[in-house]
């Protein structure tokens, strides 16, 4: 891992339950020796107190090879929308990179699908929960596939494995004495499924995100102990700061965690539609309670028995949850209190990336002012809406989208700096090579800089893919790019082919020179636009099979050899053409219509 990075994944902090009287010096020294974790620990009983809890693989499996990631289990109140999209392109973007990297990743995704917000969307659209949840659930399902989602795990918090492993989840939080039974009255936002605290509310007692009246509630419930959480919850943030990122997500979980927790309410006495509490069917468990803990049940193997344990042994902990900032509270306060209670593994790193917005508010399901993904697959290609949303967007901060904004960076990046580049030069390749190359791309570099300024960037994107900073891996990507174009621009092959003989020699070796550029473009960006890289591989002449076993170390130069013949060149993405120039064409005679993307396959 370079030097300079500001989050790893490798760090592990093992954490000593200050209440036992120890300390934290172990997790400092084996983070920094990098010693083996069998020198540091032994498996806790989930039940004891005083149990030892880590960041790292304790009671789970999951080996320094092995990347587990999650997207939030998405409420199905609704179909999924641009904003749902966004963070499961990201995770997919994420995951195909430590694919490249040779870790065995295990990408999990899903729905959440009890409360009371969906037992009332089902009965507005007259169905049943049940068919109702099947229905959105398989919108989601094929969302995924149109955007290229190479999810390992999709998991529905209605499976009877899920369940089962909530169940157990919960009798051992009861075992260790942090379930009690209570009277609560308080505010509750139903899109949220949330009792919120007055002072957060807007006038009317509006929640702030949804923008309708919290209702007044009374029930008798059963409480989580989290205020028993705080203190070890504070010490796990500042020995491991990586649990809670950007680090600006950190303060606010730390504030919050300063200001004081509060036992939650982990049971709904008026929600028939949930698992049941074990022990008290008259209650179901909190929605959240369950959801979460759909990041372990996902593990479970298909044919095993349903087992809390066996989940966790496949996997457990999660290398990054990553989630929208509307979650983070969940994620980073509730979920690693209760797996402390269960004397589980914390996650590694919860990622709180921001809002799609829409004239400032949130895009959302609630608020119903989405964009739709579907939409934009159909008319601009996944790669288009893949490479928008994770080029335009700071991996962290809030985005608007604007549709100019979005075919001019896709015109400008994906089809002239790559697409043209490829296409001319293959161009170029017939017309002079019969498109074989004349040389190895190693020698053909030699005696020049290019091939050094291209590894640098390739390093940067690689840097900027570990830090999970995607619009600058983006960026480096596009460097490379911008640096064939001014390669291919300063030596002028075509002119240099006129003039025969030696001239036309170099000329033939400038053009493997910009292919393998494009080859390098290829791997590179194929966790951000995967399809695209597709159809330059092919153009270069390489199988689909061999672009489906790419490592990063493909990403060194060198790759083409001499003799490797070139595909037909086809344009690998066509511009997408607006109104305007459309109306322009027409008005000469040419083809007219709206606006236009055609992938070229
Ligand atoms: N506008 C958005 N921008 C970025 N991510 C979003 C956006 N909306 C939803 N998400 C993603 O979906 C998660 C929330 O999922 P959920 O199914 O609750 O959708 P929602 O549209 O936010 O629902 P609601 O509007 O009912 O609160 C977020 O944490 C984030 O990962
Ligand atoms: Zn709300």
């Amino acid at each position: 891992m370079a030097a300079g990075m500001n989050c790893s994944f490798q760090n592990s902090l093992w954490l000593l339950n200050p209440r036992q009287g120890t300390n934290f010096r172990a997790a400092h020294l084996r983070t920094r020796l990098r010693l083996p974790q069998s020198l540091f620990f032994s498996a806790p009983s989930p039940a004891a107190d005083g149990a030892l809890y880590c960041t790292n693989s304790s009671n789970g499996s999951a080996a320094s090879d092995t990347f587990v990631l999650t997207t939030p289990l998405y409420y199905v109140n609704a179909p999924p929308h641009m904003g749902s999209a966004y963070t499961t392109i990201a995770a997919d973007a994420i995951a195909r990179f430590q694919r490249l990297l040779g870790k065995k990743v295990i990408f999990i995704t899903g729905t959440d699908e009890h409360g009371e917000k969906i037992a009332t969307a089902a009965s507005a659209q007259g169905s049943s929960p049940g068919e109702h949840c099947d229905v959105i659930s398989q919108a989601y399902k094929s969302l995924w596939k149109d955007l290229e989602i190479g999810y390992d795990k999709f998991i529905r918090t209605t499976d009877p494995t899920h369940e089962a492993i909530v169940k157990q989840f919960y009798s051992r939080v009861l075992a260790k004495g942090d379930i009690y039974k209570a009277d609560y009255e308080g505010l509750y936002c139903v899109n949220c499924e949330e009792y919120k605290d007055e002072k957060d509310l807007l006038e009317n007692s509006c929640c702030p995100m949804h923008l309708k009246p919290c209702v007044r509630r009374k029930e008798d419930n059963y409480f989580f102990a989290l205020s028993k959480y705080q203190k070890l919850l504070e010490e796990t943030l500042v020995q491991n700061p990586d649990l809670v990122q950007p680090s600006f997500r950190l303060n606010e979980v730390q504030s919050w965690i300063r200001s004081g927790l509060k036992d939650f309410s982990i049971s709904r006495a008026s929600v028939e539609w949930g698992i049941p509490v074990p022990g008290d069917e008259k209650q179901t468990i909190y929605v959240w309670f369950d959801a979460l803990l759909g990041y372990i049940s996902a593990l479970s193997e298909e044919k095993e028995r349903p087992d809390l344990e066996l989940a966790v042994s496949s996997g457990w902990p999660a290398s990054l949850h990553l989630i929208g900032k509307d979650i983070l509270r969940f994620h980073a306060v509730y979920w690693p209190a209760m797996l402390m209670s269960a004397g589980l593994s914390l996650p590694k790193m919860v990622f709180g990336h921001g809002f799609l917005t829409k004239d400032g508010m949130k895009m959302g399901k609630s608020l119903g002012n989405t964009l739709e993904p579907n939409d934009l697959v159909q008319r601009f290609g996944s790669d288009a809406v893949r490479y928008f949303f994770l080029r335009e967007v700071e991996f962290g901060s809030d985005g608007d989208y604007s549709e100019d904004r979005f075919i001019n960076i896709v015109n400008a990046h994906l089809a002239n700096t790559i697409g043209n580049l490829l296409n001319r030069t293959l161009g170029l390749l017939r017309k002079n090579c019969q498109s074989t190359l004349v040389v190895d791309s190693a020698v053909a570099a030699e005696g020049t800089s290019f091939r050094e300024t291209v590894e640098t960037l390739v390093e940067r994107a690689r840097v900027h893919y570990e830090n999970l900073s995607l619009s600058s891996a983006c960026e480096a990507v596009l460097e490379i790019g911008n640096a064939g174009n001014s390669y291919v621009d300063e030596r002028a092959p075509w002119s240099l082919f006129k003039q025969g003989g030696p001239a036309s020699e170099a000329a033939a070796k400038d053009l493997v020179v910009v292919l393998e550029v494009m080859r390098i473009i290829a791997v590179t960006l194929a966790p951000v636009a995967p399809s695209l890289c597709l159809r330059i591989y092919k153009q270069l002449g390489y199988s689909e099979d061999q672009f489906n076993a790419l490592t990063w170390v493909d990403t060194k130069w060198g790759g083409l050899k001499c003799g490797q013949v070139m595909a037909q060149p086809k344009p690998v993405f066509a511009r997408i053409e607006t109104q305007t120039e459309e109306e322009g064409k027409a008005a000469v005679g040419s083809r007219s219509g709206k606006k236009k993307l055609k992938e070229a396959a």
